[in-house]
């Protein structure tokens, strides 16, 4: 599972030890010393002065680093990189910046670098880790998609992979805003048509935004930006994010509302989701055919939520008035993309984060946590870190998949209600000596890393649960027995889900334990089950009767989807049953329909173990 490789232990103690720098303070300095020691002192410790603030943030010139030292680490910078960041880096190390190389410049550059810091058109794939023979030490994204990025490889590797989460947050919210005022005023068109010397007052006219609604699809960081400045446009704010907080919603006066309700009542529609599996080509001919009739859409989002097809063919059709994009599936996009050259859609070459001061932000925020890495410490923004020390990481290794995968199952589970509050329950015979700090971030990280751009570890889990609008309730239940757990059930409080069954008293629940090592989930709401938690699980409920196993198995055959696990489960005879099973792959919508429509099928729903993209 994606779990145990981003639990696998990084060679933090084989990191180049950073050259002395007068910015380093000597506590700041960790040695080669165990990684327990690193990790612990780490957690225990107040959060440290920052080094940006010992650079300087108004480009002063850096305190000077004493002369080099063996040990200095050498750090590629491969995109253009705010210069108070770049600053930094030169302050504790020797920095190569060369921009625009090609697939091979990179390839023969990286083994001779420790770290790497790169943005959103760097491929740091598996034959670039490879090709380093094993020197480069940290990946720095200066930004928060870290898509360009193979993090299997960068953990099997011993890599860090560090981020900058929230400094670009508000630059990207700005430009949606000014997409959405360009797109209903036409500005672009307007500006060219001047520009080509025509004084076209009647052909440009726009749509008003006040009194307008704009839904905004995936309210996380940036979505809940621009729903506060467009309230100040006067825009009505209906948010659809079936994972969001109504309450922190209701703060900044916008309904959650469901899918269909945003396609019903949206004028505007702003896109802010993560590419995952679910939100792939979300934007699709059926969701456009039930878009208010001359609807407008931005996306700074990511490319592929949108088919690009489909939104040709509602563009044409006027179903969508105009679309205003930022991004684009693939980047830049090619020649024959049938949205760029649209005369309704206007276009921006992935600029959201690109603002001076966001750029200068993100490039401290990246400068600190690469930096750190390269220190062999841990940083909140750590994408794959090491969560505990080895011996307290060996005993609970086999139930940190099964935390991450019941806290995958659950939020797959909840429908469009929303939730808030998330209840863990240990069966240990330790009872309240059981240290689960990181039994909770796993679930925490099995929950958001399925809906959000979030990279949770054990660091930044709580903080990143509590931002969400999270309430983590968790209880021991002292059980028999000789391993540190028997079971872990994950409950979140919903009372409607995709898989009605998994709902017990307002909660969807499931529950698991440990089987020769690996994770098995053993419940869904009320109904017990047994299955290897892994790949791909379909639920089906269904009438207590003869035929009804085989029918399903046959859907399944006659797409060549081969069964790992079965198990059926029934309240008694002739009432109810919840079959759950385990296939190597994902069914497809076909598939799913075609079980549903099974006599004697009640609902059918799937999730996977696979993380968002
Ligand atoms: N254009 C740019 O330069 C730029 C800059 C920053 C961020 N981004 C992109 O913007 C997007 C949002 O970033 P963020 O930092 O706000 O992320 P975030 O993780 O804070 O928020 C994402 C939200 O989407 C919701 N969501 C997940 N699946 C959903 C679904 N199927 N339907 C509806 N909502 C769903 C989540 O619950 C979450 O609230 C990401 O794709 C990010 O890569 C682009
Ligand atoms: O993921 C991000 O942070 C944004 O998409 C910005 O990407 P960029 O750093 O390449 O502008």
């Amino acid at each position: 599972m994606q779990a145990s490789l981003c639990m696998s232990p990084v060679a933090v103690a084989q990191q180049p030890k950073v050259a002395s720098s007068a910015l380093m303070r000597p506590q700041q300095r960790v040695g080669a010393g165990s990684r327990s020691a690193q990790v612990s002192g780490m957690l225990a410790a107040p959060r440290r002065a920052s080094l940006r603030a010992a650079a300087g943030r108004k480009r002063t010139p850096v305190v000077a680093v004493a002369a080099a030292e063996p040990t200095k680490p050498t750090i590629l910078v491969a995109e253009k990189l705010g210069d108070g960041g770049v600053d930094m880096l030169k302050a504790v190390g020797t920095v190569d910046c060369s921009y625009d190389m090609t697939k091979d410049e990179l390839l023969a550059k990286i083994s001779l670098v420790d770290a790497i810091v790169i943005r959103s058109a760097t491929k740091v794939t598996r034959e670039v880790f490879e090709a380093s023979k094993g020197r480069l030490k940290v990946v720095g994204r200066a930004g928060v998609g870290i898509d360009n990025v193979d993090l299997t490889a960068a953990s099997e590797l011993g890599c860090l992979v560090v981020n900058a989460p929230t400094a670009n947050t508000v630059a990207a919210a700005e430009h949606g805003i000014a997409l959405l005022c360009a797109l209903a005023r036409n500005v672009p068109q307007a500006d060219a048509a001047m520009k080509a010397g025509r004084w076209e007052r009647n052909k440009w006219v726009g749509v008003s935004m006040v009194g307008k609604t704009l839904a905004i699809m995936g309210f996380g960081k940036v979505g809940s930006e621009v729903a506060r400045r467009a309230k100040g446009l006067g825009m009505t704010v209906i948010a659809y994010d079936p994972y969001a907080s109504q309450e922190k919603a209701a703060a900044l006066g916008v309904k959650i509302v469901t899918m269909d309700e945003a396609l019903a009542q949206g004028d505007f529609f702003s896109l802010h989701t993560p590419l995952t599996p679910n939100t792939k080509g979300m934007f699709n001919d059926e969701l456009f055919s039930k878009m208010k009739k001359g609807a407008r859409i931005v996306n700074v989002a990511r490319g592929g939520v949108i088919d690009d097809a489909a939104l040709r063919r509602a563009l044409d059709a006027g179903i969508v008035a105009g679309a205003a994009l930022d991004v684009f599936s693939t980047e830049p996009p090619p020649e024959d993309n049938p949205l760029v050259s649209h005369p309704a859609v206007i276009c921006t070459p992935h600029l959201g984060a690109s603002t001076k001061e966001a750029q200068e932000e993100v490039a401290y925020e990246i400068a600190e946590a690469v930096i750190s890495a390269l220190n062999g410490e841990l940083t909140p923004s750590c994408v794959n870190a090491p969560m505990m020390a080895p011996e307290v990481l060996k005993e609970l290794q086999p139930f940190v998949a099964l935390a991450d995968g019941l806290g995958r199952a659950a939020v797959q589970l909840v429908e469009d209600s929303g939730f808030a509050d998330v209840f863990i329950t240990y069966h240990s015979p330790r009872g309240d000596d059981l240290d689960s700090r990181l039994l909770r971030a796993m679930v925490i990280k099995g929950m958001l890393e399925q809906i959000t751009t979030s990279q949770v570890n054990l660091v930044n889990a709580d903080l990143l649960a509590k931002k969400r609008g999270l309430r983590i309730v968790e209880t021991v239940v002292p059980a028999e027995g000789t391993q540190v757990l028997t079971q872990i059930e994950v409950a979140v409080g919903a009372s409607t889900s995709k898989f009605s069954s998994a709902v017990v008293d307002d909660r969807i629940e499931v529950a698991g334990s440990v089987k020769s090592g690996a994770p098995f989930l053993t419940r869904v709401g009320a109904y017990d089950v047994d299955l290897a938690l892994e790949g791909e699980v379909v639920l089906v409920r269904q009438t207590d009767q003869p035929g009804i196993i085989a029918a399903v198995s046959s859907e399944f055959a006659s797409q060549k989807l081969n069964i790992s696990y079965m198990t059926v489960s029934r309240e008694s005879k002739g009432t109810e049953a919840i079959m759950a099973i385990g296939v190597d792959s994902a069914p497809s919508a076909a598939v799913v329909e075609a079980v549903s429509k099974i006599k004697g099928v009640q609902e059918v729903t799937l999730f996977s173990d696979k993380r968002a993209a």
